[in-house]
């Protein structure tokens, strides 16, 4: 089984995918880009791609949410919940009289990543730091790694710090210590469903036009149903500027009559309901999902 991720070796996405797939005989694939990714689950180079969607610190990673919506044409098969553990990762200060970090004039990672460490950034580096952006935390600490210099540091993993051979500068730098991040897989076939799974219904409403009292309309179908939303989001539709979809996740399957008639409702006012999967949600390590 092939499964494509966010790359290069060494990021989060891989090892969220190392830990999901453990057991598994698996291929594991880095792409450069998350557009890659996608579309290497689209043409068949990978039978899965890693796409993680939301952070416990930095909300929803709208740019993915984006790409599943506008680019994915398969769907979610199952979501994961794994905790994101960022470290300044670089060459430690060779100057023993100075233990610190005051030698880091520049961070590389990606934006995801440094928006997760802001009170670190601000409280332990040089207030005059430079930022520099890249595709993802692993790709940052490769860079640090080619040029060589000691005054770049990254945000990354522990996996990557062993894989590109620098040091761990500071470890565990996220703003909270409950960093976790959500994964959702898409690919064309379903996985067998393991323990602990709760099931999840993902789906994109657009409402039929803007007028008082149109979402609570669409949201009280599953109200007086007593059907559980985990989650709303507004996104633009890209269109028109003031339009917008809502991205929901539903704690419930496809299968339940109950999904099934509350989506027909919404239809039936005019709503545009497009599905994006219907997929096992496990939490980690029991945790919530
Ligand atoms: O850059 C990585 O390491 C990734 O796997 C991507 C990503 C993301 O874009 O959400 C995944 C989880 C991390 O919290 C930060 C970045």
């Amino acid at each position: 089984m092939k499964v494509a991720y966010l790359g290069p070796e060494g990021t989060v996405s891989e090892e969220s995918a190392r830990y999901f797939f453990a057991g598994v005989d698996c291929e594991f694939i880095p792409f450069r880009f998350m557009a890659d990714v996608i579309r290497a689950t689209s043409d068949g180079r990978a039978d899965y791609g890693v796409v993680p969607i939301e952070n416990t610190i930095d909300g929803s990673v709208n740019a993915h949410v984006d790409l599943l919506v506008n680019a994915a044409d398969q769907p979610i098969q199952a979501e994961w919940i794994y905790p994101s553990v960022q470290n300044l990762i670089g060459y430690a200060n060779s100057d023993k009289s100075d233990a610190g970090l005051s030698h880091i004039r520049r961070v590389v990672s990606i934006p995801v990543a440094t928006a997760q460490c802001r009170s670190f950034i601000t409280g332990m580096l040089d207030p005059e730091v430079e930022f520099e952006p890249v595709n993802s935390t692993a790709e940052g600490v490769r860079l640090v790694k080619e040029r060589g210099d000691r005054t770049i540091a990254a945000i990354g993993t522990r996996l990557a710090a062993e894989r590109y051979g620098l040091d761990l500068l500071a470890e565990n730098i996220t703003d909270h210590d409950n960093n976790y991040t959500r994964f959702t897989l898409i690919g064309k076939e379903p996985l067998p469903v393991r323990d602990g799974a709760v099931y999840k219904t993902t789906i994109l409403i657009t409402l039929p036009e803007d007028y008082p009292g149109a979402l609570h309309q669409v949201l009280s179908a599953f109200a007086w149903r007593r059907i559980n939303l985990s989650r709303i989001e507004s996104r633009p539709t890209k269109k028109k500027l003031g339009t917008y979809y809502f991205y929901t996740d539903i704690v419930m399957s496809l299968d339940n009559v109950l999904l099934r008639s509350a989506l027909e409702e919404i239809s039936a006012i005019g709503a545009q309901v497009r599905i994006l999967g219907s997929y096992p949600s496990y939490g980690y390590d029991g945790e919530s999902y």
